[in-house]
C-alpha cells in the first residue's frame, strides 16, 4: 500500500466524477501536491449508477457555458488518457407535449443559440425519422440539440483521475477523512484513516468533493453545505432486437427520459414527488450499492412511456434501479469557497445531473483556487447563496421530495416552490396577509410578491404570457408612479460595520467614497481586481465609526465573507443584523404627504434630501429614514426596530387610507426598477460584469487613492469599454420578457436580455442586456436595428442607454 503525503497543496475529498474533475483541472493548471482521498473506491458512491446524458442546454449563459464545456472535454479524454469513455456525440431530443410546454422549449432554443449551442427546431416527422419508435401524436413542439452526448459515467470518472494522475496527482482509496484543522478562520490539515492506520496532512486546501456525505462531511468543519439523498429510479430493458443507436429522448411532460445504449432502453424517472433516503445519515458502508425496488412508485412512468415508446412493452425489463443521488433545495449544485473557513471549497450537490455537470465544474472551481476568482459569474451555484438554515434536516427532506420532480417540470417564470414554506418571516407578514399578499419565497424569507383583490384567489397560475396577478402589479405600479405605496423589504440583508478602521475598511472594499459625513447614505459597489461587480449596496454612516451596508436577501452570507476575507488586519468588527431591524418602503409622490402625517419631523427636501439618512419619529416610536428609491420615486425606506414594525404599519396604514395608501409586492418594485434602468445584482450586473461597462462609473471614485478594483477601472476607462448596458422596450405590448432572450443588433444575435419585466407605465415588455461597442460611440451603438427574439419570433424593440423611465430622475429628488 502506497504510503499517504505528510503535506499537500490541495487535498480533494471524495473519488466520484467531481472530485476526479477537481483533481484533474487543478493539475491541468499546474498545482503539484494534489491528493484526492476517497472513502471507498473510486465512483463507488453514485457516479457508478449515473445514467450518463451529456446535455448542453441549462437554465442560463454559464451554466450553459460549463455544460458545452463538459461535452466538449469528454469528447477529448478517451484520446488524452486511453480509457475508453463510451463518449459519443449521439444528440437529444427534448419534446414537449403541451402548449406551455411548447413555448418553454421553444424559449430555451432560442436562449441556447445566443450562447452558441446547436440547437434546431424539429417537426414530428423529424422527430420520428431520428427517433423511429416514438410516439408524436399528441406532440406540440420539439427540439434537437445534435451535440449533445452520453457516455460511461464511471470510464469518465477514472479517465478525468489517469489524466490527474499523469500530470502528478495522487489519488488513495479506502481513506477516510476523519477531521479537518484550522486556524483564525484556515485550513490547516486534515486527519484520515486508513484501516488501522491515521495521520494528518497539513495543507492550506481541502475541496469537499462529497457528493451524497458533503453536507455531514461539510458540517465537520462547520462549512454549510444543504443537500440531501433521494432515491433515483431506472429500468434497463432486456437487448431489443434490431435497435440502431438513437439520440437521448426527453420527454418532461412525462418526467421521462430515455437513453439507449448497446441495444437497451434505459428509462429514468423524475417524478412530482420524490423519496428522500437516509435523512438521519448513510451506512456507513455504503459503496456500489443500490436500494430496494419500489414499483408501485415507478409505475405510473412506465404506462405513460409504454404508449410513448411502444416497443418498450415488448421488451423485457432486464433491471430495476434504484440508487441515491443528492439533491439541493433549489436545484443548482454547489460551488466554491465556503464561505465560513479560508481555504475549504466545496464541489457537491448535483441533482442528478452530475455527469453533465462535473466537467465544466471541476475546471470553474480549479481556476477560482488558482486566481480567487472564478472564470465567469457562476452565482446560480455559488455555495454562498445557501443560507445556515437551509441544512436543517427536515427543511431538506421536505424540499428535495418536490426538487427532485422540478427537475423536468414546467420552468414557468416566478414558479414558486411548494414544500418547506414559512421559514423566515417579516414582523409584518401576518398583517401583509391580512390584507391580501401572495407570497413567493426567496433566501428562506417569504415576500409578498402581490396582493390579490377582495375575493380574488390568492394563488399563482403560471403562464408564459400574463399571468393571473399581471393587473394585480400593474395597480400597484400605478400607486407607486402617482400616488403612495408601501412596501416590505425587511429581508434586505443589514450588515454593521463598527470600529476605529470602519471608514478605511469600507473605503478599501467599495468603490464609493465612504469618507462622508454621518447621515449620508452612499450607493456603491464592491468590485474584485477586474472591476467586475461583487456585491451591489448602499452604505450608510450612522457614526464615525460605524455605518450600515444594505444589501440584497440572496447575497448577504456572500457579501459577508467577501468582506470578512478582504479585512486584513484593520479593527472592524462585522454583524449580520439582518433580523434586528425590518424595512418599510414608503414609495410615490404621495409619500411625504403620507409622512408628514404620521410624524413631527420635517420631511421637505431642504431638511431631508435624497442621500440622507436620519432618526425620525413615527406613531409612538422611532425609525431611522434613509431617502432612497428602487422604484424611481419620491419615497423612504423606515428601518424600525422588529418589534416596533407592526406599530408602525399600522400608523401607515391608518393614516394612508385617505391618501389612497396602496399595499404593493416584489413584482411591482421589479416593474418600476426596470423602467427606471435600475441594475439588478445576479442578472444585470455580476463578478464578471465590468463597473464602467454595466454604466455604474458614476458610482466609483477613482480619485480615492486605493481600492480593490481601481487599476481594472481605470485601465478600461483608458482603453475604452468592449460593451455597454442598454435597456430596450419591446415594440409589440403583448409580448414578455423574462430573462436571456436572444438580442439581435441588424439582425445578428449578439447578446441576451439580463432580466426582463413588463413596464407599466411605458406599456410594454422592458429588457436589460449589455451589447457589443469596442471603438463606437454610444450614437453609433444606438443607431441600429434591434429585435429580440422571444420563443423563436423576432420581435422589434428600441434601444436605449439612458433611462426610458425619468431619464433625468426628476421625480426622485423632489
Ligand atoms: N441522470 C439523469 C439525467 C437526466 C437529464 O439529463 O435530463
Amino acid at each position: 500500500m502506497n504510503a499517504l503525503p505528510t503535506q499537500a497543496r490541495a487535498v480533494i475529498v471524495g473519488g466520484g466524477i467531481a472530485g476526479c474533475s477537481v483533481a484533474y483541472h487543478l493539475t491541468k493548471l499546474g498545482w503539484k501536491d494534489v491528493v484526492l482521498l476517497e472513502r471507498k473506491r473510486l465512483t463507488s458512491g453514485t457516479t457508478w449508477h449515473a445514467a450518463g446524458l451529456i446535455a448542453q442546454l441549462r437554465a442560463s449563459k454559464n451554466m450553459t457555458r460549463l455544460a458545452k464545456y463538459s461535452q466538449e472535454l469528454y469528447g477529448e479524454l478517451e484520446a488524452e488518457t486511453g480509457i475508453a469513455t463510451g463518449f459519443r456525440r449521439c444528440g437529444s431530443i427534448t419534446m414537449a407535449l403541451t402548449e406551455a410546454r411548447r413555448e418553454e422549449v421553444l424559449r430555451q432554443a432560442s436562449m441556447a443559440r445566443s450562447f452558441g449551442v446547436e440547437v434546431h427546431e424539429v417537426s414530428d416527422a423529424e422527430v420520428r425519422e431520428l427517433y423511429p419508435h416514438v410516439n408524436t401524436e399528441d406532440m406540440t413542439a420539439a427540439v434537437h440539440l445534435p451535440l449533445d452526448g452520453q457516455g460511461d459515467p464511471a470510464n469518465i470518472a477514472l479517465s478525468l483521475a489517469k489524466g490527474a494522475r499523469q500530470r502528478g496527482a495522487q489519488v488513495f482509496e479506502g481513506v477516510e477523512v476523519t477531521g479537518v484543522d484550522q486556524d483564525r478562520g484556515r485550513v490547516t490539515a486534515i486527519h484520515w484513516r486508513r484501516g488501522d492506520e491515521t495521520g494528518t496532512i497539513t495543507t492550506p486546501n481541502v475541496v469537499n468533493c462529497g457528493g451524497m456525505w458533503a453536507r455531514d462531511f461539510g458540517k465537520m468543519a462547520g462549512v454549510n453545505v444543504p443537500l440531501q439523498a433521494c432515491e433515483h429510479f431506472y429500468i434497463v430493458t432486456e437487448n431489443i432486437a434490431g435497435m440502431t443507436q438513437l439520440p437521448v429522448l426527453r420527454v418532461p411532460d412525462e418526467c421521462a427520459y430515455y437513453k439507449e445504449d448497446a441495444g437497451k432502453i434505459l428509462l429514468g424517472a423524475f417524478e412530482p414527488v420524490a423519496k428522500p433516503w437516509a435523512v438521519d445519515g448513510i451506512p456507513a458502508d455504503f459503496e456500489f450499492d443500490q436500494l430496494p425496488e419500489d414499483f408501485d412508485h415507478f409505475e405510473p412512468i412506465l404506462e405513460q412511456a409504454v404508449s410513448r415508446v411502444p416497443m418498450l412493452a415488448e421488451a423485457g425489463i432486464h433491471t430495476f434501479f434504484n440508487g441515491p443521488e443528492s439533491f439541493t433545495p433549489d436545484d443548482a449544485y454547489h460551488l466554491g469557497p465556503a464561505p465560513e473557513l479560508d481555504g475549504y471549497y466545496v464541489c457537491a450537490g448535483f441533482n442528478s445531473i452530475g455527469i453533465q455537470s462535473s466537467g465544466g465544474a471541476g475546471m470553474a472551481l480549479a481556476h477560482w483556487m488558482d486566481t480567487g476568482l472564478p472564470p465567469f459569474d457562476i452565482g446560480d451555484v455559488d455555495i454562498a447563496r445557501m443560507q445556515p438554515f437551509q441544512r436543517n434536516k427536515r427543511y431538506l427532506k421536505e424540499r428535495v421530495s418536490e426538487t427532485l420532480g422540478l427537475l423536468y417540470a414546467d420552468h414557468f417564470p416566478y414558479r414558486q416552490k411548494a414544500t418547506s414554506r414559512g421559514i423566515r418571516r417579516s414582523p409584518l407578514h401576518n398583517l401583509l396577509a391580512e390584507n391580501g399578499a401572495v407570497f413567493g419565497e426567496f433566501a428562506g424569507w417569504e415576500r409578498a410578491n402581490w396582493f390579490a383583490n377582495e375575493g380574488q384567489e390568492r394563488e399563482y397560475r403560471y403562464d408564459w404570457g400574463r399571468q393571473n396577478w399581471f393587473d394585480n402589479q400593474k395597480a400597484e405600479h400605478d400607486a407607486i408612479r402617482n400616488g403612495v405605496g408601501l412596501y416590505d423589504m425587511s429581508s434586505f440583508g443589514k450588515i454593521k460595520v463598527e470600529g476605529p478602521d470602519a471608514e478605511a475598511f469600507l473605503n478599501h472594499v467599495c468603490g464609493g467614497d465612504m469618507s462622508v459625513p454621518v447621515g449620508k447614505i452612499v450607493y456603491t459597489q464592491m468590485l474584485n481586481v477586474n472591476g467586475g461587480i461583487e456585491a451591489d449596496i448602499t452604505v450608510t454612516r450612522l457614526s464615525e465609526t460605524s455605518y450600515i451596508v444594505v444589501t440584497p436577501a440572496a447575497t448577504l452570507v456572500r457579501d459577508m465573507a467577501w468582506m470578512r476575507r478582504h479585512v486584513g488586519d484593520r479593527f472592524v468588527v462585522l454583524t449580520d443584523m439582518t433580523s434586528a431591524e425590518a424595512v418599510i418602503c414608503v414609495m410615490g409622490p404621495k409619500s411625504r404627504d403620507l409622512l408628514k402625517a404620521v410624524s413631527p419631523d420635517d420631511w421637505s427636501n431642504e431638511v431631508h434630501p435624497f442621500g440622507k439618512a436620519r432618526e425620525v419619529e413615527i406613531g409612538m416610536t422611532l425609525a431611522r429614514a434613509h431617502r432612497v428609491t428602487y422604484v424611481g420615486e419620491l419615497g423612504w425606506e423606515l428601518y424600525v426596530p422588529t418589534d416596533q414594525a407592526a406599530h408602525v404599519f399600522e400608523v401607515l396604514w391608518q393614516a394612508g387610507a385617505p391618501l389612497g395608501l396602496k399595499l404593493c409586492g416584489l413584482h411591482m418594485m421589479d416593474s418600476c426598477r426596470i423602467e427606471k434602468g435600475f441594475r439588478h445584482f445576479g442578472h444585470d450586473i455580476t463578478g464578471e460584469d465590468h463597473v464602467l461597462e454595466a454604466g455604474l462609473g458614476f458610482a466609483v471614485k477613482t480619485a480615492k487613492p486605493d481600492f480593490i478594483g481601481r487599476d481594472a477601472v481605470l485601465s478600461r476607462k483608458e482603453g475604452g469599454l468592449q460593451m455597454r448596458m442598454l435597456q430596450f422596450q419591446l415594440t409589440d405590448p403583448d409580448k414578455m420578457l423574462f430573462h436571456a432572450e436572444p438580442i439581435l443588433r441588424d439582425g445578428e444575435i449578439v447578446s441576451y436580455v439580463t432580466s426582463g419585466n413588463y413596464g407599466h407605465t411605458l406599456g410594454g415588455a422592458i429588457g436589460m442586456g449589455y451589447v457589443p461597442c469596442a471603438g463606437q460611440s454610444v450614437a453609433e451603438v444606438l443607431d441600429s436595428t434591434y429585435q429580440i427574439e422571444v420563443a423563436g419570433e423576432r420581435v422589434t424593440a428600441t434601444a436605449s442607454l439612458k433611462p426610458l423611465y425619468d431619464p433625468k430622475s426628476e421625480r426622485v429628488k423632489v
